[in-house]
């Protein structure tokens, strides 16, 4: 259905082919809006239009909660543009075409199996849609943003690790043997959960199906090897184990099976082997008097183990977003662009953490984007209109938006602050903020919270608990694993890890995740800001996944978060129906015919209004 010219779309949870099929791309192909039924191909061409007929860039937002459909919708939304702005009779790889496929690829990589939802995006996009002066698409660049790191490390029941892990360990036989692999129970970053599987999904196919993908946004055979050699280094990483070593405080390979598993990652990897246990077990302190090499406890060795992995993965995922990029290729004489936003929806969960508050801060700064852009709306349409509505309150959440990003003062810039302090912790860190916050309105410490803090969002509150906040913030890849993957002999793998500018490897420049994910969001809004923004909200009608269930309470929750019920207050404080002169005589005129057809119709419907005695009207 729609609110106003917000489409609020109902995820099925079923296959219904027949309204996303060419046919009815054809009937929504310039209906005026409102003509058809709801849908979301009304949404894409309205876009299409309005940027064809006003020369303007558009963006469609699509926002909703983990399952709602966000990213089957903006499939659908980009496979109507391409329809339209498509070339027809071209052969081989057109660019609509590759903008098509590069959606299997990032799903491959940047998705999973979640509680809520089976094919989860861990990611949020960004992709932009270039148009040539014909309406025909010209070029494409996808951004991305806050991969999920922690899921290649640690994954628990009933999730799953990324789809590629998965896929490769169901690969035909000659990829299985060449790249390692086997059964993914055997895999310890994969065996932590008890779900290898997932419903109507094969990943032998799906791995195939990747693989064509990725010949058609341009990524060569090579190169796809070296992806896939990456993926299973990962694997073999995490089999790798460490126990107590000779020196106090020291760790070594734990048996033959973890010195085998480092063989075979620095075989994958094409790295020394020395080098790989040395990064893994040892760090180096620089001081003054020169360099002191430091061994690792086992449990240190663990973690860098897993930080090393973490920092791989993202990287490769990056090379593939960057690599789409470059093949798809940017237009730079492009005229109009259509943006398409799938970023992940509001998030409460009995356990909130860094993660969260970043989406939560997304979400926040969609949200102030869409009460202005619905309040604008209003605005523009009553002035036109020349009708007072000056008392029509405006709810901004600026206010949430400094707490949490103001530089100095917000809460990205004091864990910035601790980050590069040694000494804090996390508790440090909570008391800071309580301090900072105390008289703060949308903050507030909970009763007997230690390092736990709550944020009064526009959705609601959140309560974050600050314990691995430091962590998860600092940004910085150990120097020693930089050197190693270096110092690969494929360069794909060297590639990866380029070497640091000089200033930057002297550790002066602190980079932390917060900062670098508020200034993308700060480039996105800014994207955002040059376009006419459309919306879809997407609702998720149960939490079972299954058709044909509805559930009220969830449902109601999803349209607040959402700033669906803020749009209808919005709407309700001024004028929510809208009828032309002609359209309300129609309608009302019976009430005093006499007046009817004595007078224009601006003066006949003032004069019902008196007739029935309203006040107050304009
Ligand atoms: N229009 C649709 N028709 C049929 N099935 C759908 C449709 N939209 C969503 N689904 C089903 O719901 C599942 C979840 O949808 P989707 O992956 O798009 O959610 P999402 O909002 O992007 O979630 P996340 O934030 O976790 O990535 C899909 O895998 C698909 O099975």
């Amino acid at each position: 259905t729609y609110t106003g010219n917000i489409l609020i779309a109902v995820n099925p949870f079923q296959r219904l082919p027949h309204l996303y099929d060419v046919h009815m791309m054809e009937q929504y192909k310039g209906a005026t809006f409102g003509e058809l039924s709801p849908h979301l191909f009304a949404i894409a061409d309205s876009c299409y239009r309005a940027m064809i007929n006003e020369h303007g860039s558009q963006s469609i937002l699509v926002s909703g909660e983990s399952g709602a459909g966000k990213t089957e919708t903006t499939k659908m939304l980009m496979r109507y543009l391409a329809f339209m702005g498509g070339r027809s009779g071209t052969e081989g790889r057109t660019v609509e075409q590759q903008v098509l496929e590069s959606n299997p690829v990032l799903e491959a990589f940047g998705n999973a199996k979640t509680v809520k939802n089976n094919n989860s995006s861990r990611f949020g996009k960004f992709v932009e849609i270039q148009f040539d002066k014909y309406g025909k698409i010209s070029g494409a660049a996808v951004r991305t943003y806050l991969l999920e790191r922690s899921r290649v490390c640690q994954v628990s029941d009933p999730e799953r690790n990324y789809h590629c892990f998965y896929m490769l360990c169901s690969a035909p036989p000659e990829d299985v043997k060449r790249f390692k692999v086997g059964n993914p129970r055997s895999f310890h970053y994969l065996n932590q959960t008890s779900c290898y599987e997932v419903a109507n999904v094969d990943d032998a196919r799906e791995y195939l199906e990747t693989r064509n993908a990725m010949d058609i946004v341009g990524i060569s055979q090579e190169e796809q090897d070296a992806i896939f050699r990456v993926v299973a280094a990962i694997l073999h990483l995490g089999n790798i184990n460490f126990s107590k070593g000779k020196e106090i405080d020291s760790s070594r390979l734990r048996d033959e099976k973890s010195i085998n598993h480092l063989k075979i990652v620095a075989e994958l990897l094409m790295c020394d082997e020395k080098l790989l246990e040395d990064s893994l077990c040892q760090r180096v302190i620089v001081t003054p008097d020169g360099n002191i090499t430091k061994p690792l406890d086992p449990d240190s060795a663990l973690q860098s183990r897993d930080a090393l992995a973490k920092t791989v993965y993202s990287r490769l995922f990056d090379w593939i977003v960057d690599k789409i990029n470059n093949s798809i290729g940017q237009d730079p004489d492009a005229i109009s662009i259509i943006g398409v936003l799938d970023i992940y929806g509001f998030e409460s969960f009995k356990v909130n953490s860094f993660e969260q508050l970043c989406i939560n801060m997304t979400n926040e700064k969609l949200q102030q984007h869409f009460n202005q852009h619905v309040f604008k709306m209003e605005q523009e349409e009553y002035t036109r209109d020349e009708i007072d509505w000056s008392y029509v309150e405006f709810v901004d959440n600026q206010d949430v938006l400094d707490l949490i990003e103001k530089k100095p003062g917000g809460i990205i810039a004091l864990l910035d602050e601790a980050c590069m302090f040694p000494k804090s912790t996390h508790e440090t860190f909570a008391q800071k903020m309580y301090q900072t916050y105390k008289s703060h309105k949308r903050f507030s410490k909970p009763k007997l919270a230690r390092t736990a803090f709550t944020i009064n969002h526009y959705a609601g509150d959140v309560t974050y608990q600050a314990d691995y906040f430091l962590d998860k913030n600092k940004d910085y890849v150990v120097a020693e694993h930089q050197a190693l993957l270096n110092s690969s002999r494929c360069s794909f793998v060297a590639n990866l890890f380029p070497p640091l500018p000089e200033e930057s490897s002297k550790q002066s420049k602190f980079s932390s995740i917060g900062t670098r994910f508020k200034q993308q969001l700060q480039a996105l809004m800014e994207t955002l800001s040059t376009t006419e923004p459309h919306y879809i909200r997407c609702v998720k009608p149960n939490t079972v996944l299954k058709p044909g269930i509805f559930e009220n309470d969830n449902v109601l929750n999803q349209l607040r978060c959402g700033g669906v019920l803020e749009a209808i207050r919005i709407s309700c404080a001024g004028y929510p129906t809208k009828r032309t002169f002609d359209e309300f005589i129609d309608r009302f005129g019976v009430l005093a015919p006499e007046l009817v057809d004595s007078s224009d119709e601006k003066t006949a419907c003032a004069a019902i209004c008196d007739k029935m005695g309203l006040k107050g009207y304009q």
